[in-house]
C-alpha cells in the first residue's frame, strides 16, 4: 500500500514573471509502507524543495500530497505543525542541536511533543550514546551529534524519517554508521525513512531510488535486495 503518494505537484517561485523557478515541476509517485528511499540528484533540482514538502515545512503550488490517507496538501499553518510533530522526524546536515542542552535534554526535549515517545534510556543505547548523554554537543564529534539528532528525531517514533544529507558532513566510517542505524530504523521497524543525498553510490542501500533532474522525476526504481550498508564501498 502506498504510505505516500504525491500527483502532479508543483512547486514555483515567482510564478508567471520572466524569472519563475519551477523547484519541483510536475512530480508524480508513491512510495509503499516501510521503504527506505533514497533520492538522489545534481545540485538545484529539487531534492530539498521535495523533502521540505513532504514533511511539511512548505506548501505547494499545485498538486496533491496524501501520506498516510492524509491529504496534506490544502492544510493550513497549523494542521501542518501539528502534521510535523505528530509524524515525521528531521535529521539535517549539520545537525540542528540546541547548543545549551546536554545530548539527553535535546532527546528529551523532542519526545515532549508526542503522546507516546520511545523510552529516552533505549534511543540512548541504540544510537550507542549512552555514555555520553550528559555531555553538550559541543563536547561531541560530528559523528556523536549526529547520532543525537537521529536520537532526538526517533524518539518521537516517527513513521515519516526524513535526511537531508545526513552524512555530509561525516567522515567516511562515521558516515557508513550513521547510514547503518538509519537502515536498521527502517528495516526492523518497518518505518518510512527518506534520504536526500550527492553521494550516487549508496542507492544500493535503498529500497526505492528516485532520481531528480530539472524538477522533474528523471527515475523512479525499485530495489527488491538492498545491500546491507557494511557490504557498500565507495
Ligand atoms: N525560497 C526560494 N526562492 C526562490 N527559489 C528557490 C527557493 N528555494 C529553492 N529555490 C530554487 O529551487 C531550485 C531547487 O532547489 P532545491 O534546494 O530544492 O535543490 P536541491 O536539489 O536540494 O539542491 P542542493 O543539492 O544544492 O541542496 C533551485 O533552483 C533553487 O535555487
Amino acid at each position: 500500500m502506498a504510505y505516500i503518494e504525491l500527483k502532479h505537484v508543483f512547486k514555483i517561485y515567482n510564478r508567471g514573471q520572466n524569472n519563475e523557478i519551477r523547484a519541483n515541476n510536475d512530480l508524480t509517485f508513491a512510495l509503499n509502507a516501510g521503504e527506505l528511499t533514497i533520492i538522489v540528484g545534481e545540485s538545484g533540482a529539487g531534492k530539498s524543495t521535495l523533502l521540505d514538502i513532504l514533511g511539511g515545512m512548505d506548501t505547494i503550488t499545485a498538486g496533491s500530497v496524501r501520506i498516510n490517507n492524509e491529504d496534506i496538501s490544502h492544510y493550513n499553518y497549523r494542521q501542518l505543525t501539528a502534521f510535523r510533530r505528530r509524524a515525521v522526524g528531521f535529521v539535517f546536515q549539520f545537525y540542528n542541536l540546541l547548543p545549551n542542552l546536554t545530548a539527553r535534554e535535546n532527546v528529551a526535549l523532542a519526545a515532549e511533543l508526542v503522546s507516546q515517545p520511545a523510552a529516552i534510556d533505549d534511543i540512548l543505547q541504540a544510537v550507542g550514546l549512552h555514555t555520553r548523554q550528559n555531555n553538550f554537543p559541543g563536547e561531541l564529534s560530528g559523528g556523536e551529534q549526529q547520532r543525537v539528532a537521529i536520537a532526538r528525531a526517533i524518539v518521537k517514533n516517527p513513521a515519516l524519517l526524513l535526511c537531508d544529507e545526513p552524512t555530509g558532513a561525516l567522515d567516511y566510517h562515521t558516515g557508513k554508521k550513521i547510514l547503518k542505524l538509519l537502515q536498521d530504523f527502517c528495516h526492523s521497524q518497518n518505518k518510512n525513512v527518506i534520504i536526500v543525498t550527492h553521494n550516487q553510490m549508496i542507492k544500493p542501500m535503498a529500497d526505492h531510488i528516485l532520481e531528480l533532474a530539472d524538477g522533474q522525476i528523471k527515475k523512479d526504481e525499485l530495489n527488491p535486495t538492498p545491500t546491507p550498508v557494511e557490504q557498500i564501498e565507495w
